[in-house]
């Protein structure tokens, strides 16, 4: 029994035992857990409070200011951090949790499980810090720490950047999952009812603003209306006392009227008025807008538009008819807006439109030429917006923003809106370099979220810098609403070219006379060709066919075509590039002959000339009769096709003389001088002399085929017709360039430079503006120019001298560079090819042009006669004939009387020098005739 309860005492005692040693364990390892979960939490705190700058205080003997752990903190996270970089924060979590594991006594297994997880967590951790954030500078220690680095560089070149950041993060997820021991399912959705809870909360808020927002907007609403309701009570009570005051006033008047009499002389206007119309009319609705528009610009940039403050008294006729007494009160100090000149055009035009359109019939020569009607044109109907003046002043904040960002003070004064771009006009402060705001224009067109603006530092004769933003509504202009404005009505001179619109919208026209020729350039698709027809156009709307003829060069085949036919043409349109060559020389040619005829007459232009011949037309006289008038001759032209002898010549004429004495003698030419045409016998003809002066037409056809018998035509005594001018345009001179350069370029400057005055004008378009198309030579030679969109400041700069034009917004937007004038900005008008179509064939059933093919043949196949050549050469023949009744004779002035090229008359003369029919070159002047007619000499000999 005694052996029995000691083994039982001896259980029961080794049971105590082991529950002893349990309780002591399981004490252990609550102390273990809570000293291990203290150096985690130190160690936390010790991570994320670390800062490098503590480094200085511990470098002078000072705690961390930082660092919740003080010294030791700032050496364990350093150390740490320089091994596992952002890693090393991984370590408190695995400490924390390894510390709650024991504390709740979770199996051992389990816990060595977690503590590895973690480790392979704070591996991957490390190694994806250094893959993502190695190359930042986020902290003062690497990324990934010493540890992250190595990792990282191993693994990328085992599996690269991807395949890294792949198979580490699948890792650090898997690793996650264990030390964890997480729920992915419930993980994910706790995630989704965070998700959940924050967007419902996002859109509680949003609600709850737009609710504040509407209700504000409903208040100010109802305050506006209030407001407007006021103001009308305020104006219904004034325009009631202000009739009471006329009524009283009137009946006042009338009282003064009767006691004293009819209102005198001294009596103010308004006061006679009222005698007659008691009531002043009703203002014009408008009115109070406009005021409270004022109001609201007070302190803002002022919105102008452009000086029209002439027309500003004319708009306010009520105002001026109100008694004085009333003035002061009514008018109180305001900002103004002032209207626009495109404005007021516009409104006027309304006016207009409700008038007849006027005729334009062309009657000055003998046919009737009708011009178009401008009804031929389109003009869809434009709605017209208002003025945006919030956006413009929000735009205007934006540009002084942006420029005070950069360094650029200044205010903006003046916003001059436009139809297709605005006009910023920005006074920046004292000491600004211009350079420095030129600069910025990226800047600025990033700020403004525009395709492009351009700035113009500063505007010439206004001392701002022009800051040119496009519109986002940007407004067509249509060719039929320039033409039809008062600007172009009023352009003076020949040759109205009707461009645009300016940048206020005002239209804009220059003169081709003026100019005198025109460069334009343009990339392919910038509205050059449009630009061009809107100028033929121009041209056509105002110059009838015998007033202005037209050379068209089209090597493109395209644009010009359309025009084929049309009465003004002298040509058919060239398109080839090698006949384009010949009709620009015979372009020198005439320019040359119209030279001499200029020189002849003492004429300083065309103009001149032509006012000239005008008068002479009107008193029926001949620019040569003051020439012959001192050395009067008697003439005989021997017809010596039909055999004729010089003494058969002179009975013939002796007896043509007698049958003709009872008719009638031309008026004012001397008896003695008798003409006989070379074939006028034969053909049985009246002979000339004793006609009038043969009415001609009042211009001259340069189409004209030369005169069978120039010496017949030059005795004619014609009168006198005045010269049209011509104007050649070229639509690509790139490609002419590329035939002919030399010739080309010569032929264009000689043009450029001399035939201004002789009425020959030169439009040159190209797409290629590089050295090579337009030479210094052409350049030089050409003062104006249009430009519209360019690829580069480089191109720009061929053209206008400067840049610009690398910022315009194409489609017809364009720079306008004349000799006066500087660089204009312009928005092309707009025509369509339906509408050049209908212009076209109006001018078409008017007549057909009748061509002069001669101009384009080849010149020595044309032209003949070289030295010896053509010894029976008629027209030299002729030449002698005509040439012999001279005393002297030039290059152009046989030119002149002949119709021929300068390079044919001027072969003639070396032959007849050869022949000794003329004397040598004699300088500037003409040469010596040396030879007589026949007949003449005959008498000479005789006598
Ligand atoms: N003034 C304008 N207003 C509005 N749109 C225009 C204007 N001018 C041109 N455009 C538009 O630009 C297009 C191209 O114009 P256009 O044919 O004149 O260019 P281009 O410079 O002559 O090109 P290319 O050299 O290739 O012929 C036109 O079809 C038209 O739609």
């Amino acid at each position: 029994m005694g052996k029995g309860k000691s083994r039982k005492e001896k259980d029961t005692a080794k049971r105590g035992e082991r529950a002893e040693g349990a309780r002591g364990t399981g004490m252990k390892k609550d102390i273990a857990a809570v000293l291990l979960f203290t150096v985690g939490l130190a160690l936390f705190l010790a991570l994320v409070s670390f800062s490098s700058q503590d480094r200085l205080f511990l470098d002078r003997g000072l705690p961390p200011a930082g660092n919740l752990c003080g010294k030791v903190g700032h050496y364990a996270a350093l150390g740490l951090y320089g091994v596992l970089g952002f890693s090393a924060l991984v370590l408190p979590i695995a400490v924390c949790t390894g510390a709650i594991r024991l504390f709740r006594d979770a199996p051992r297994r389990l816990t060595a499980v977690a503590a590895a997880a973690y480790a392979v967590l704070t591996l991957a951790v490390a190694t994806l810090a250094q893959l993502f954030l190695g190359r930042t500078e986020l902290a003062s220690f690497p990324a990934g720490g010493a540890v992250g680095r190595v990792l990282c560089r191993n693994a990328e070149a085992l599996f690269g950047a991807v395949g890294t950041a792949l198979v580490v993060g699948a890792c650090a997820v898997v690793a996650l999952i264990l030390a964890a021991d997480l729920d992915v399912v419930a993980a994910a959705a706790a995630v989704g009812r965070a998700m959940r809870a924050l967007g419902a909360f996002l859109f509680h808020q949003t609600r709850e603003a737009v609710d504040r927002h509407r209700e504000a907007v409903a208040e100010l609403r109802e305050a506006e209306a209030a407001e407007k309701a006021r103001r009308a009570e305020e104006e219904a009570a004034d325009e009631e006392a202000r009739a009471r005051a006329a009524v009283a006033l009137a009946a006042g008047a009338v009282e003064v009227a009767a006691e004293e009499g009819p209102a005198g002389d001294d009596d103010p206007a308004w006061a006679r008025e009222l005698n007659t119309a008691p009531l002043p009319p009703e203002e014009p609705k408008e009115k109070p807008r406009r005021k409270k528009k004022e109001d609201a610009c007070e302190a803002r940039p002022l919105v102008v538009v452009a000086p029209a403050e002439a027309a500003a008294p004319a708009e306010e006729p009520a105002a001026a008819a109100e008694p004085a007494a009333n003035a002061p009160a009514a008018e109180p100090a305001r900002p103004e807006i002032v209207l626009s000149a495109a404005m007021q055009e516009k409104k006027k035009r309304k006016k207009e439109d409700e008038k007849e359109e006027p005729s334009f019939a062309y009657t000055q020569s003998g046919a009737v030429f009708t011009l178009p009607a401008l009804g031929l044109l389109d003009k869809p109907e434009v709605v017209e917006k208002e003025v945006d003046e919030g956006g413009l002043q929000r735009t205007a904040g934006i540009i002084v923003a942006t420029l005070k960002t950069h360094g650029v003070e200044g205010v903006i004064r003046h916003i001059r809106p436009g139809p297709v771009v605005t006009l910023y006009e920005f006074s920046p402060v004292a000491g600004v370099k211009l350079a420095k705001i030129e600069n910025l224009d990226k800047e600025l067109t990033m700020a403004l979220s525009a395709t492009r603006i351009r700035i113009i530092a500063p505007i010439p004769g206004k001392g701002v810098v022009g800051i040119e933003v496009p519109n986002r509504d940007r407004a067509t202009v249509f060719l039929k609403d320039v033409l039809e404005s008062e600007t172009f009505a009023h352009a003076g001179g020949l040759l109205p070219l009707a461009l645009g619109k300016n940048i206020e919208g005002i239209p804009y026209c220059v003169d081709l006379q003026r100019m005198p020729h025109l460069l334009i350039a343009g990339t392919t698709g910038s509205g050059k060709s449009v630009g061009l027809n809107t100028m033929i156009l121009s041209m056509l709307y105002r110059q009838a066919p015998d007033q202005v003829r037209m050379i068209m060069v089209d090597p493109k085949m395209t644009e010009l075509s359309i025009y084929e036919d049309i009465p003004h043409l002298l040509l058919p349109v060239v398109t080839d590039p090698q006949k384009a060559t010949r009709a620009l020389q015979w372009a020198v040619d005439e320019m040359e002959r119209r030279t001499q005829i200029l020189a002849d007459t003492g004429s300083k232009d065309l103009k001149s000339y032509n006012a000239k011949v005008e008068k002479q037309r009107a008193q029926g006289t001949l620019f040569e009769e003051a020439e012959l008038a001192p050395r009067p001759k008697k003439l005989v032209v021997v017809d010596v096709a039909q055999g004729e002898t010089e003494e058969e010549a002179e009975a013939r004429l002796a007896r043509e003389a007698v049958d003709a004495a009872g008719g009638t003698a031309a008026p004012g030419r001397p008896a003695s001088e008798v003409f006989a045409a070379r074939d006028a016998a034969s053909m049985g003809e009246p002979p000339p002399e004793f006609e009038p002066i043969e009415a001609s037409a009042e211009y001259e056809d340069p189409t004209a085929p030369p005169p069978d018998d120039p010496v017949a035509a030059r005795d004619q005594k014609k009168q006198p017709q005045k010269l049209p001018y011509i104007v050649v345009i070229i639509d690509e001179l790139a490609d002419l360039m590329m035939t002919a350069p030399r010739e080309v370029e010569i032929s264009l400057a000689r043009l450029a430079q001399k035939a201004r005055a002789t009425g020959i004008h030169l439009m040159v378009a190209t797409q290629r503006p590089s050295t090579d198309v337009v030479t210094g030579m052409i350049k030089n030679n050409f003062p104006a120019r249009i430009t519209f969109r360019l690829a580069s400041r480089h191109d720009s700069a061929t053209i206008i001298n400067g840049p610009g034009a690398e910022s315009l917004l194409g489609d017809g937007d364009m720079l306008v560079l004349t000799a006066t004038q500087p660089v204009t900005r312009v928005q092309g008008a707009f025509v369509s090819e339906g509408e050049i179509e209908r212009v076209v064939s109006f001018l078409k059933e008017q007549g057909r042009p009748v061509y002069d093919p001669s101009i384009l043949k080849a010149r020595d196949s044309g032209e003949g006669a070289g030295r010896g050549e053509d010894e029976d050469d008629p027209v030299y023949d002729q030449a002698v004939d005509l040439v012999s009744r001279m005393e002297e004779v030039s290059v152009s002035k046989l030119q002149r009387e002949m119709r021929l090229g300068y390079n044919k008359a001027a072969k003639i003369i070396e032959r007849m020098e050869r022949e000794g029919v003329v004397g040598p070159p004699n300088g500037v002047k003409p040469r010596q005739v040396l030879v007589r007619p026949i007949g003449e000499a005959r008498a000479e000999t005789n006598v």
